[in-house]
């Protein structure tokens, strides 16, 4: 017979013991170091689990049951009422089986007196009783479940904000403190509400149970085991073809569920690349249509299920009154003496069902033991890591404006902008740094490095100094690092150190040295993504105002439009723009700062706009391409413009002061529609911005970096931060790219191996080794480059 329902059928078999001891050391090292820097309580021995493996604890056990419970009956009133009508459904059925019962007493009494009358009476009140009865068992299941899957989402939905809040998924995947996020948060959450649900009110319904029909036991009445036999045989015939439809709508919810884990896993895999593109609000749109897609299936499966569930609570049910109903007419005969029998077999089964729950159940309360247990250590870790993140946003909101460094500071090194040329004479020579630091060896790491105080890093807003001018004048530069020491996470190795840096606005920066040297922890530190070390990184504007490229650049699940568009920025607008204007044009205007409020809203760019970047690019032949692909209803994050929309921006993108186009060489300036396109309204540009293709498997990686460039002209940042982001292109297409951006008037560091990059840069940062087995620095003035000012 087909097995119904979503508990009977997922695995929750206990995790291998071998995967916990690796995960929880480093979660305890981990905010044993941090949280105290931050001002904030360590959990106590108590707070994290000690034991090795799955925890046995059953106080532990309990306790995390308690708080993963907890909210979501605490906070949502809706839920209390429907758990209400769920436990007074369950009520119900208890009532109703005991009504059965005495019906079937009653009903076998008139058999044995023989009064044929009553007998009819007996059997019409009970077929009566099926019909209301029964109802009541298929209603408390499918409410049950429904109540379930509500649970499920609200609790998978909440564990989503707090794994894409403060970079918490890249803190989690570096550390190692918890092992696959994504199986805990998609697999173990619907076990765990599922069994949480189905397990507490059985319990529940087992205790009426044992009190109901522990007075009414009698001895056991032999089955008539032929009609029992026709009747199982015919019943699962029966069962098997209603259930037909089931065995599509499970494999479907498989592929919904593997859908929605993978969208997870790769949030894990790409970590840093989100973390960089400050992605998360992106991700948890797809995680939430994924998710929407895998409840949308199971509703139909829970219908289904409800409706095979009336046929096989009568199939139950029925069986209980056939062999009375069989044996009847010899019962009349006077062949045989029957009595109350019946009633005592059913009471028997019933006491039976209950004191047997644990025996039965013991497999699935194991497994229900272990996704407590991975799900409790893993809100326990973001939440110590989501605690420290908002109480060291906090002092940093507070610290900001008097805790600024000075405008100009002579230990510095100064990296003048193109515009000022080498004319300006803050530059100090050639130095390097870090002889005389005390150097913190590999395999000492984390306790030498608890003793550095962590680098603080600053957004101060932008504004003024793009204002001011590529100069700086008295302004704060864009970037700048006072004393930085980096040290890597996992090891604790110092990579740099006594770092002294200033980065004016429009200005560009060249970081180069040998590999492993720690360029790239350089931008992992301006970026926020690594705070361990020492120093000070200020930057002149608000955290959405810096874009990394890397040198793999993530492809987020979704359409070309979602490419282009990726990552969603705080304060960009649902709606394109209309008037064509730059969304950066807006962006700077306005001063922000750490704790400042959003930029102000920016329109996304239109069809016309992101097209004439993508042929800026070389990438027009995409829409050619992948025209004519597939445009599912779900997994866009950014939905195509209304027509009206896209027509009445078309002008304004040509000739606009400020779009993506316009700043690239008039050699470089795209055609209005590309030649590959159909001709084309903008309904036709429209459709192939949204094809849907498997980007990262089908694109090379020379294209997809240049989506990556496409992107940031689209977004147009402050800062751009290039880590070797055109390592895959021939030198021609990194000239016209790099022209493009001095242009574009966005200020940039880019780190890369290849001389010919010198050519577009204003400064050059040089990671050398120091002659003492460390890695010291020095800054160089390069030629002059032609850099914009920014807008
Ligand atoms: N998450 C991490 N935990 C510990 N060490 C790391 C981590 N990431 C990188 N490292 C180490 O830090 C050092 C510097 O790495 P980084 O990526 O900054 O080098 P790079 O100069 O950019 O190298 P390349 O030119 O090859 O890209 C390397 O030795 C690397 O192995």
């Amino acid at each position: 017979m087909l097995r119904l329902g979503r508990s009977t059928s997922r695995p929750c078999l206990p995790q291998p013991r071998s995967l916990a001891p690796l995960s929880r050391r480093p979660a305890q090292r981990w905010a044993r170091r941090s949280l105290p820097r931050l001002g904030v309580a360590a959990p106590g021995a108590s707070d994290v689990a000690k034991a090795d493996g799955p925890s046995t604890d059953l106080r532990v056990i309990a306790d995390r049951l308690w708080k993963l419970g907890l909210p979501f009956w605490q906070e949502d009133t809706s839920a209390r009422w429907k758990l209400a009508g769920v436990v007074g459904l369950t009520l119900a059925t208890t009532g109703v089986s005991v009504v059965f019962n005495f019906l079937g007493r009653d009903f076998f009494t008139a058999l044995s007196e023989k009064n044929e009358e009553q007998f009819k009476i007996q059997l019409a009140m009970y077929l009566g009783a099926f019909v209301f009865g029964i109802p009541v068992f298929v209603f408390k299941s499918y409410y049950q479940s429904k109540l379930a899957l509500e649970w499920r989402q609200w609790m998978t939905e909440r564990m989503l904000q707090d794994y894409l809040a403060h970079r918490t998924f890249y803190g989690l995947q570096q550390s190692a403190e918890v092992d696959n996020p994504d199986q805990r948060i998609s697999s173990d959450v619907a076990t765990f509400t599922d069994t949480a649900m189905g397990l507490s009110l059985t319990l529940f319904n087992a205790l009426l149970d044992l009190i109901s029909f522990s007075g009414i036991l009698f001895t056991i009445y032999p089955p008539l085991f032929a009609a029992l036999v026709i009747y199982s045989v015919g019943g699962t015939a029966a069962s098997v073809a209603l259930g037909k439809n089931l065995v599509t709508l499970n494999f479907n919810q498989e592929a919904r569920e593997a859908d929605f884990r993978y969208g997870l896993v790769r949030v894990r895999e790409n970590a840093e690349s989100i973390a960089f593109y400050s992605g998360e609000t992106d991700e948890k749109e797809l995680l939430k249509q994924r998710l929407q897609a895998a409840v949308h299936n199971y509703l139909g499966l829970l219908t289904a299920s409800r409706n095979l569930d009336f046929f096989t609570s009568f199939y139950r049910y029925l069986i209980q009154l056939l062999p009375a109903a069989v044996v009847a007419p010899l019962f009349f005969q006077g062949k045989i003496d029957f009595g109350v029998i019946n009633q005592s077999q059913s009471a028997f089964n019933h006491i039976l069902n209950d004191v047997s729950l644990v025996i039965y159940r013991i497999e699935t309360l194991a497994g229900f033991s272990a996704v407590i247990d991975r799900l409790g250590e893993f809100t326990e870790a973001m939440d110590a890591r989501n605690t420290a993140a908002a109480a060291s946003a906090a002092a940093a909101a507070g610290a900001a404006p008097t805790a600024a460094l000075p405008a100009t500071t002579t230990a510095s090194t100064t990296i003048t902008t193109a515009s000022t040329t080498a004319t300006t004479t803050s530059t100090t020579a050639t130095t390097i740094i870090g002889a005389d630091e005390p150097r913190l060896l590999q395999g000492e790491g984390l306790e030498v490095a608890e003793e550095l105080p962590g680098i603080r890093l600053k957004f101060l807003g932008g504004g003024v100094e793009a204002a001011e001018g590529p100069a700086g004048g008295s302004g704060r530069p864009l970037l700048r690092c006072r004393d930085v020491a980096v040290v890597t996470p996992r090891g604790g190795n110092l990579l740099l150190q006594g770092l002294d840096l200033d980065v004016p606005a429009g200005s560009s920066l060249l970081v180069m040295g040998p590999s492993g040297a720690g360029k790239t922890s350089l931008l992992r530190a301006v970026a926020g993504l690594w705070g361990e070390g020492r120093g000070v990184i200020e930057l002149g504007m608000a955290r959405e105002e810096v874009m990394f490229l890397p040198q793999r650049p993530y492809m987020v699940l979704g359409s070309l439009r979602d490419q282009a568009l990726y990552p969603r920025r705080r304060g960009d607008d649902a709606e394109p723009r209309e008037d064509g204007s730059s969304a950066a044009s807006s962006a700077t205007s306005t001063s922000t700062s750490a704790s400042a409020p959003a930029p102000p809203s920016r329109p996304l760019p239109s069809d016309e706009e992101i097209l004439a970047v993508l042929e800026t690019v070389s990438l027009g032949h995409l829409l050619g391409r992948y025209g004519h692909g597939n445009s599912p209803s779900h997994g866009h994050l950014y939905h195509a413009p209304s027509s009206a929309a896209s027509s009445s921006a078309a002008p304004s993108a040509t000739n606009g002061s400020a779009t993506p186009s316009t700043t690239t060489s008039a050699s470089s300036a795209p055609p209005s529609t590309p030649a590959s396109t159909p001709s084309s309204p903008s309904s036709s540009l429209s459709s192939a911005l949204d094809a849907v293709a498997d980007w990262s498997g089908s694109l090379s990686l020379g294209e997809q970096q240049r989506l990556g460039w496409a992107r940031l002209l689209l977004a147009r940042p402050r800062l751009a931060l290039l880590d070797e982001a055109t390592s895959a292109l021939d030198q021609e297409t990194e000239a016209k790219l790099y022209k493009v951006l001095q242009r574009s008037g966005i200020a940039y560091v880019s780190v890369g191996h290849r001389s010919t990059l010198r050519e577009f840069h204003g400064s050059l940062l040089r990671l050398k080794p120091d002659g003492r087995g460390g890695m010291g620095w020095e800054v160089k003035q390069l030629k002059a480059a032609a850099v914009a000012v920014a807008p």
